[in-house]
């Protein structure tokens, strides 16, 4: 059984937000006991840190072509910066405000929240579109949430995004490959919008890269110059406070399996600690299916203790109606348990939790261009992921947060951000965006972070041996573009139109 850090006491960790650490103790915004009851939707907005930085965030949004805001998980940043954008009159005249997020699942949740919070009826006011599924209404929608990837999609239509009046990108530290392509074409956009504005978001971003990419090179030459227009250099907002305290606690010796490590520490919790749902990080379909199996058989062996364990697996391949068990309420004397990969890392609330169990590692892609090989590796989480997974709890109520990896490693040898998709990745599906898009000289796009010459040659390589790009590297037609028109399945089916080149 992990053996953490004083079992069974309270032991804070007390330390300040460095260099992307974590652990937030603070008395000033230690709750109230006031998550526990009945509160009006309205006070729980006026409670959440972000609210009173509202009449600075419009400011800086007004004065300023792009806003960097960085708040703590759950200071309410996703759900109310649209509301304050919409109070303020940013979707007047048929506009819309626009925010995105890596993950559908999130998509869904925070904006069937925001509708709650505006007492509207979602799909209207406040719609999502995510793959397959649309929930809006082009006349009415005011507020929309969509993944990066839809938003991609809707440029191939409307290059300019011209019905956006302002576009949020929420979670932006996640650096997925489309989040990275959404801030190339949105910083060349704004040259030609000059009206649109921008605002990052994230817990855990590194908000002076991201300040200096929304830089172009002549606007530095311009401030150097001190001639800059004001407005032009993005600001930075820090929202300070979080709403409930994380007790962060760590296992004293590294943990040899972490699925034992993981259904040992629910178990403990389980026996230990008052009323309040676990959310359990692993890593895939397997590992959750292999920590439910045992979860169960050893909670059955242990007797009543554990009878009141109900035991949901959360991953993208579930159904709609299997991943959404996880936001129904939990029985009264029954302990929910979620056992998830990281998409339940970022952007959600789940009512329940109270517990955070996180394993430490995460299936990460990794590409290598000279054998054309991707896999799928279990590899180590970044501080960041941590930071987001902890922040997963304390959204309600105080939370606490076990993590299966001791302190030392934590504060020494975890990275403090993830490598971007782009660098990992086979960028077969990223190029044929690109292009479809119009974007001819790939190798020139402006790259948050540039992806590896390889990978990019060995994409190109790949699209003209299959026909999809012809010797200029333009899409060719009817074939290219018929890929293109399906972006969301491309690589399925350049796999197969690969495999066919192979036998044939
Ligand atoms: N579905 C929900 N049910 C109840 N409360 C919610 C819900 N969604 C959000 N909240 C409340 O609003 C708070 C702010 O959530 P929000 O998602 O806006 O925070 P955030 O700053 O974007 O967090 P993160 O960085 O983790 O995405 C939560 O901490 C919680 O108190």
């Amino acid at each position: 059984m992990a053996q953490f850090w004083k079992p069974g006491t309270e032991k804070p960790r007390l330390l300040e937000d460095e260099d992307g650490g974590v652990i937030f103790l603070s008395s000033s915004y230690s709750s109230s006991s006031s998550g526990y009851g009945y509160v009006s939707i309205e006070k729980q907005r006026q409670r959440l840190p972000v609210y009173k930085y509202r009449t600075a965030i419009l400011y800086l949004v007004e004065s300023h072509a792009t806003t960097i805001v960085v708040g703590e998980t759950g200071s309410g940043k996703t759900t109310q910066i649209p509301q304050f954008l919409k109070e303020a009159g940013w979707a007047d005249g048929g506009r819309v405000i626009a925010c995105t997020q890596p993950r559908r699942l999130a998509v869904q949740a925070v904006a069937s929240r925001v509708a709650e919070e505006m007492g509207v009826k979602l799909g209207e006011e406040v719609g999502y579109t995510i793959r397959f599924e649309d929930i809006s209404n082009p006349d009415l929608t005011r507020i929309k949430f969509l993944t990066d990837g839809v938003l991609l999609r809707e440029m191939m239509d409307d290059p300019l995004l011209t019905k956006y009046s302002v576009i949020m990108v929420d979670e932006a530290h996640e650096r997925s490959i489309s989040t990275d392509i959404v801030l190339g074409l949105l910083k060349k956009i704004q040259k030609r919008r000059p009206e649109l504005r921008l605002i990052i978001s994230s817990a855990t971003i590194e908000a002076k890269s991201m300040s200096n990419f929304f830089l172009s090179s002549k606007r530095r030459q311009a401030l150097e110059g001190e001639e800059l227009r004001p407005g032009l250099e993005p600001a930075i907002l820090s929202v300070e406070g979080r709403g409930f305290n994380v007790q962060i606690h760590y296992v004293e010796d590294p943990v040899r399996d972490y699925v034992q490590a993981a259904v040992s520490t629910v178990l403990l919790i389980n026996d230990k600690e008052p009323p309040g749902d676990i959310l359990v990080f692993l890593t895939g379909q397997d590992d959750i299916d292999a920590a439910i199996k045992l979860l169960t058989e050893e909670a059955r062996s242990n007797g009543k203790n554990s009878s009141g364990l109900i035991i949901l697996p959360l991953y993208s391949g579930l159904t709609r109606a299997e991943q959404d068990l996880i936001f129904s309420p939990t029985p009264k004397g029954k302990r929910k348990v979620v056992i998830s990969t990281n998409i339940a890392e970022t952007s959600l609330t789940l009512e329940g939790i109270v517990y955070v169990v996180d394993s430490g590692f995460s299936k990460q892609r990794f590409y290598n261009p000279i054998s054309d090989i991707e896999n799928l590796v279990v590899a180590p989480i970044s501080k960041a992921s941590a930071r987001q997974r902890a922040g997963r709890a304390g959204r309600l109520r105080p939370g606490k947060c076990y993590r299966l990896y001791t302190e030392e490693y934590f504060l020494n040898e975890m990275s403090i951000q993830g490598i971007p998709e782009i660098q990992r990745s086979n960028l077969v599906s990223c190029v044929i965006q690109l292009k479809a898009l119009g974007i001819d000289n790939i190798l020139g796009f402006d790259w948050l972070a540039s992806p590896s010459p390889e990978s990019m040659i060995r994409a190109l390589e790949v699209l003209y041996s299959l026909g999809v790009l012809d010797d200029d590297a333009k899409l060719t037609s009817p074939v290219g573009f018929q890929v293109a028109e399906i972006p969301l399945v491309n690589k399925l089916i350049l796999f197969h139109l690969r495999l066919l080149f192979i036998l044939f």
